[in-house]
This record gives C-alpha cells, structure tokens and sequence, in this order.
C-alpha cells in the first residue's frame, strides 16, 4: 500500500537526520549539552522530521486496518493523499517549526537524503503529482456534508463519544462564546453535568469512584469537549494530573483520601507549578516548604499562571523542601486543601493571596499569581511521604498530560474547521459561494487532511499509554504537532472569515485566542521539540 511504503521510507529519512544530527551532539551515548544548544536548530529540526513521520506511520496504519475492515471512507481517503503529499513535502523541502523558523534538509546535511526520499516510488506517487482535483473533491464532501469518521470502532468509546458530544452540543458550544466574552467562569451547573458524566474520573480506578477507563477514553471526551470550548476540554486536565499524582506516587491513605472526591468533581483540583522566574525550567523554582515542629508544612513563594487557582478545592503545589539538593532533586510535591474563593475575595484563607491574569483566551477557569506566605498544610500533605521526589513523580504524569493536550488541540482545530467551513458555505462573493474558490477550498482541504493526521498521532499514542508501553517521546510529538494544527486551523478558519474573523461578535476570533496557547503550556513548542529530540537521540544510542 502506498501510505506503508511512503510513511516506511519517511522513517528511513528520519534515521539519516538521526545519524546526521548525533554525530555532532552525542557522544557515546550521552548528549553533549554545549553543542546540543549551539546545533538546537538542526536537534529540534530533526525532532520535527521525526514527529511528522510518526504521524505519517500512525495513519499509514489507522488506514491499513479500516482498509482491511469495511474500507476507508472517501472522505479519509482524500485526506490521507493531501496530508501525505504535504508532509512529504515538508519533510524534502523544509520543515516549518514556526511561521519563521523552516528547517531545510541541508542544514542538517541531508541533501542526499531527501533526494532518497523524493525519488522513493511510494513517495514520488504523492509528492510528483497535482492533487488540486482531490483537494476539490475533499472540499466537495465537505458542503455535501462529509466529515472525518469518529468511530474508533470501539462500542464503549464510540458511545461514551456520542454521550458527551450530545452534552457539548447542547449544554457548552451554544454559551461558550458568551461567556468566554463575559469572562465567566465555567458555571458551577455545567461542571455538576460534566461530573454526572464521569468526566473528572475517567482514568481514575473503579475502587475509587472512577470510570477506570484509559487514555483512548480520555482523548475522545477531551476532544470533544474542547470542540466546543476549550475550557470545558480542560477542567478535567487539572483533575487528569492531580489523581496521577496521587494514583502513582500516593500512599495508600492519600488515595482513599483524596481520589474518590477528586473522581466525583467534589474537589476540582489546580495545578500549582509555574513561577514568575520559572516555567520551562521548574528545577530552578523558588517556593520553598518547610516542615514546622507539629509535623505540618509551611509554604512560602510566588507562583504564576495557575490556571483555576481561586475556584479550587485542591492544589497539586511543587516547592523547595531540600534547598541543600541543586535542581529537581531538592523538589517534593504536595496535595494541599484550600476553600473555594468567593467573588470578592479570591483566596479565603490565611498564608494564601493573589490576583486574576487578564488573557486573550483560554476563559472559563481564570488564570491567577498566588501567594504563599506561611500557608499551613498537615504532615500528610506531602505526596508519597517522600521528599525530594516531586519532580519525577510529575514527570510520570506527562505522558497522560500531553496526550491530554493533543487532544485539545485537535477539538480546537475541529471547530475551527466547522467554523471555516460554514462561513465559506454561505458567504458569497464574486456571485458565489466563496468556498467554490480554490484558495478557499485548499485550506479546508488541508485542514481536514492535518486534523487527521494529528488525531491519529494522538489516538496512536493514548493506545501505547493504555497498553502500558513508553510513550513519552510519542505524546509529546503528539502535542508537538496537533498544537500546530490547531493554531494554523484557526488562523486560516479565520482568514475564510475575511473582516469578520477579527470582530470579537464571531465565534472564530475566540478560536484563535483559545488556540494560541496550546503552543504555550503543557511544554511549549521549543520545549517539546527539545524533549522529543534528545529522547530520539539517547534512545538505543549507548
Ligand atoms: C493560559 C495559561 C495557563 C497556564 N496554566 C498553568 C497552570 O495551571 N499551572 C502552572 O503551573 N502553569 C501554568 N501555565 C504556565 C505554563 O506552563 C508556562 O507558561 C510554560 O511552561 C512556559 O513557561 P514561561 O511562560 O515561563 O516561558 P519561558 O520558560 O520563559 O519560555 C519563553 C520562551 O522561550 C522558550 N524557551 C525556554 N527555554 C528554552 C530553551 N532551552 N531552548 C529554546 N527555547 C526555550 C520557550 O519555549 C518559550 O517560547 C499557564 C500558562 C498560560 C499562558
């Protein structure tokens, strides 16, 4: 087939740009950090190829198996046959990592690479050809009311989708334009549905009042929830992070304690990490605890950015404990109660202050600078009852988080398709309907083809996390490119919209905002592109 043999020969390319790029920046075994920061250009290049080939692989192989189970739809077929032309493409002739920054295979030596790659047959077939026909023809599906196939074939998933994406339609994407431009917060009735729903303890054990289902699951209420509105697909992300924690490196007490609550939406959990002077680098925060003669914890510091710190119950806080210890090693984790702040005085409790951030986007939950001066958790507080382990207990719970986060993004970018697509339905100009124009139709096209794509990376990766496989360098390519998308998606779902896009009236400007920020945390792009390259570079490498 010849999706396997182009996404096999993408592979090939990759290992050359591993070669290319170890030989400068690793050295037996181990990466050499100097150079790996002076070369980061070609290192994150390569993090690039490799994530774009990963999601040429995951579809290759989606598509092989519905081809072999009932066939592909016509839809995914054309989809499949531009998103392979593109990333092909991209791969042969550069890269864009950001609007400014493309990265060329000769800055990586690897000129004879992707002259391989080109001359390729598989690959020749998508990226030697036209394909303006089946961009049309995918555009055409689209009017006639064609759209990418949700179901995993899986009943529970493929009903528990239906379920939420029924609650989405009816109860958040009606409202949520209104409110993100109220700056309301997600009412406390719609957060009692989602809890009715199970939302907040999907990952979470039965035992402990969760479904007990896995990250599949948690990617298809996700996505379906950030479709129509981000903020609803990331309530549970706080939930999502704070019962890891406690599911993975809790005591026994702390899990009766905390996950039952946690998984019913009774305690809506915030993730307390990021400080002014630390955010991709949290070795070097400052927050410092301290342990008091009774046993209790005293924290002291600043954090910022604390997404629904005043309408929480409960704060996953990292602090210093072992000041003595450099970098993450001196970090511990704490699981710390709080009340709910009121309208006018956000943070009702001693030791604990702060003020809203005003944002573009990402409404719905209030972004907050925090205090800690003195504020008093008891002894049990600490997570595992382990001190200098909060970095490497966070750490587990990236995968999940950054899958987690592709899965945002793909919704955001599904209803920037929605969106774009509607617009060019009915807005005429020149005497008709402006999505019969090519350049209109090109971009529906493409976005189609990359929301795909970046689905299947993510779905692949959740399934690897189910299966109890690593997949740390997977989710993050995941999170890495389905970012991509969803930002590109609304920013040309926005250009469809001409003037309009920009008037805050449309539901399209709220989109981009919300989309921007999916660059930004859960390891912005830099980051992640940085993570994803020196896994791939010490992977077998010893
Ligand atoms: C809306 C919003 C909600 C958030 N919610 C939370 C939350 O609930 N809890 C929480 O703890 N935090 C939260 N954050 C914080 C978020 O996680 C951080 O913003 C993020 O980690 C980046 O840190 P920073 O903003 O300090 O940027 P910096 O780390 O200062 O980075 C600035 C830029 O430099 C780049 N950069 C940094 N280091 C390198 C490097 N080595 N090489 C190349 N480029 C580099 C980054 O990629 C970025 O583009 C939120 C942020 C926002 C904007």
């Amino acid at each position: 087939m010849m999706a396997i043999g182009a996404a096999a020969a993408a592979e090939q390319f990759v290992a050359a740009a591993k070669a290319a790029v170890s030989r400068e920046v690793v050295k037996d075994g181990r990466i050499l950090t100097d150079e790996f920061d002076r070369r980061q250009r070609a290192a994150h290049g390569f993090a690039w190829m490799a994530t774009l080939s990963e999601c040429l692989s995951a579809t290759a192989h989606w598509s092989q198996k519905r081809a072999s189970s009932g066939g592909l739809d016509p839809l995914s077929e054309c989809a499949i046959v531009i998103g392979f032309s593109e990333y092909l493409a991209q791969l042969i002739g550069g890269v864009p990592m950001t609007q400014n920054e493309i990265v060329r295979p000769p800055e990586l030596a690897l000129s004879e690479a992707a002259a391989n790659l080109a001359a390729n047959d598989c690959v020749g077939k998508f990226v030697l050809a036209d394909w303006s026909g089946v961009r049309s023809e995918l555009a055409s599906l689209l009017t006639e009311g064609h759209r990418l196939r949700d179901s995993l074939d899986e009943e529970t998933l493929d009903s528990f989708r239906d379920e939420v994406r029924r609650f989405a339609d009816e109860r958040v994407l009606p409202n949520a334009h209104k409110w993100h431009l109220e700056n309301a917060l997600i009412p406390d009735q719609i957060v009692q549905e989602m809890a009715d729903l199970g939302i907040f303890g999907i990952c979470i054990a039965p035992e402990f009042g969760g479904l007990g289902l896995g990250k599949l699951a948690m990617c298809v209420v996700t996505e379906e929830l950030s479709r129509a509105w981000i903020a609803a697909g990331s309530l549970g992300t706080r939930s999502e992070i704070a019962a890891e924690l406690i599911t993975q490196a809790g005591t026994e007490a702390q899990k009766a304690k905390w996950l039952p609550k946690i998984a019913s939406g009774e305690y809506l959990p915030t993730a307390v990490f990021t400080e002014p002077d630390s955010g991709s680098d949290l070795g070097s925060l400052r927050t410092r605890a301290s342990r008091a003669t009774d046993g209790s914890w005293r924290i002291f510091g600043t954090k910022t950015w604390i997404t629904h710190a005043s309408r929480s119950d409960l704060m996953t806080v990292l602090a210093c404990t072992l000041p003595e210890v450099p970098g993450h090693a001196g970090l511990s984790m704490f699981i710390a109660q709080k009340p709910r702040g009121l309208s006018d005085n956000p943070f009702p409790v001693p030791g604990l202050s702060g003020g809203e951030i005003e944002v573009l986007g990402y409404r719905g939950m209030r972004e907050y600078d925090v205090a800690f001066d003195d504020f008093e958790v008891p002894a049990d507080s600490l997570l595992g009852n382990a001190e200098g382990q909060g970095f490497k207990q966070l750490m587990r719970t990236f995968e999940g988080a950054r899958i987690q986060t592709a899965a945002r993004a793909v919704g955001v970018a599904r209803r920037a398709l929605e969106l774009g697509l509607a617009y060019a339905m009915n807005r005429k100009q020149f005497g008709k309907a402006i999505a019969a124009f090519p350049r209109i139709s090109d971009k529906l096209a493409t976005m189609t083809a990359e929301i795909l794509l970046a689905r299947e990376v993510t779905y692949s990766a959740a399934r690897a996390k189910d299966a109890d496989r690593r997949c740390d360098i997977q989710a993050g390519m995941a999170k890495l490119i389905s970012a991509r998308v969803a930002w590109s998606a609304a920013d040309v779902a926005l250009q469809i919209h001409g003037g309009n896009g920009y008037a805050l009236e449309y539901e399209i400007s709220r989109v981009l905002c919300d989309a921007r920020i999916l660059n930004i945390f859960e390891g912005a792009a830099e980051i992640q592109a940085q993570v994803v390259a020196r896994g791939l570079l010490t992977r077998d490498a010893a």
